[in-house]
């Protein structure tokens, strides 16, 4: 698969303050990948770095193979960008916004008009040209953010929190579009709602402090052989790995593990050898199946709410 972004080693600060450390990336057309991660994780400031807002304090990013901190030109003609606010001008009509940003990406003249009428088709503005922005709702100022964004046709999408603000219809319309836009080109969204990186995503990358804490392909299935458990009663983790179908296990926190298995061995083998040491055996779950589960695991929080 050709890859369209490398992120290599990326560190950023704000006063000397780390905002990412050592934060790698590729993504491949085709993919689209999520960033999740609380508030303040870093994922506007990885979202800007990627767009060539703000500079690196170390570390490289490449677009189809171009510096971006080298020849920004050349490379972010590759990128198209939906800021977390898009700045719209209120007092212009949807195709006078739409032919600035054509002009803003340099799109020749003459194929201004097309470009406007496959932005505006895309994003179900078409019987929109000559509304005000100023009249136009949230959910329609949101898909005129994503037309400016696609009017190029970029390889690349960097869309921050795209659905944020949306009713539920809006929400589900917008996701089908970052799928079909993932046909051809590939996308990083970011996104507090893990639901919504399972439903659109090929890959998750949870930030966190400003690295990363997980890297994972929900394409691939989650494999049988390692389980989550929760227990009623402490035990140790030797004590735990030397169950008989138990090859190794991992704490999670309090009398939580991650388990995994001798080969052929089945959950039914793992609750059984859990009974038979007298231990309660409260939640017996595949490993992975649920990307909240992770991501609660990783901040360290205990139980969903
Ligand atoms: N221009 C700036 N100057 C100083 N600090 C900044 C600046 N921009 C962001 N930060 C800080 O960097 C950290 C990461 O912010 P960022 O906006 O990237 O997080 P985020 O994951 O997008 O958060 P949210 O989900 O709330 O949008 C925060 O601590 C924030 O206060």
């Amino acid at each position: 698969m050709e890859t369209l972004v490398r992120v290599t080693d990326l560190s950023c600060h704000f006063g000397g303050h780390p905002v990412l450390s050592g934060v790698n990336l590729e993504l491949a057309r085709g993919q689209v990948v999520g960033l999740l991660g609380p508030n303040g994780a870093g994922k506007t400031t990885f979202l800007r770095l990627l767009s060539g807002l703000l500079t690196p304090a170390s570390g490289h990013i490449e677009v189809l193979g171009i510096d971006l901190n080298r020849r920004p030109l050349a490379a972010k003609r590759h990128i198209g960008y939906l800021p977390e606010r898009t700045q719209l001008y209120p007092e212009l009509r949807v195709d006078e916004y739409l032919t600035h940003c054509a002009h803003l990406h340099r799109i020749p003249r003459r194929a201004i008009p097309k470009a406007i009428a496959a932005a505006k088709a895309r994003c179900g503005l078409s019987a929109h040209g000559r509304r005000l922005i100023a009249q136009l709702s949230k959910g329609y100022r949101q898909r005129l953010g994503l037309a400016q964004a696609i009017i190029h046709r970029p390889a690349i999408l960097l869309l921050d929190e795209p659905t944020e603000g949306l009713d539920p219809f809006q929400m589900r319309a917008l996701r089908a579009l970052i799928r079909e836009l993932a046909q051809e080109s590939g996308v990083i969204f970011s996104t507090h709602l893990l639901p919504e990186a399972q439903a659109v995503c090929d890959r998750v990358l949870i930030l966190y402090e400003g690295q990363v804490h997980l890297d994972t392909d929900l394409n691939t299935a989650p494999p049988d052989h390692v389980w989550r458990i929760r227990l009623g009663n402490p035990i140790t983790v030797m004590e735990l790995s030397a169950f008989a179908p138990v090859i190794g296990a991992l704490s999670l926190g309090p009398n939580r593990f991650q388990v995994d298995l001798v080969p052929g061995a089945t959950s039914a083998d793992l609750a059984r050898a859990i009974l038979a040491a007298g231990l309660d055996l409260l939640e017996l779950t595949p490993a992975r199946s649920d990307l909240e589960r992770v991501f609660f695991d990783l901040l360290g929080v205990e139980d969903r709410a």
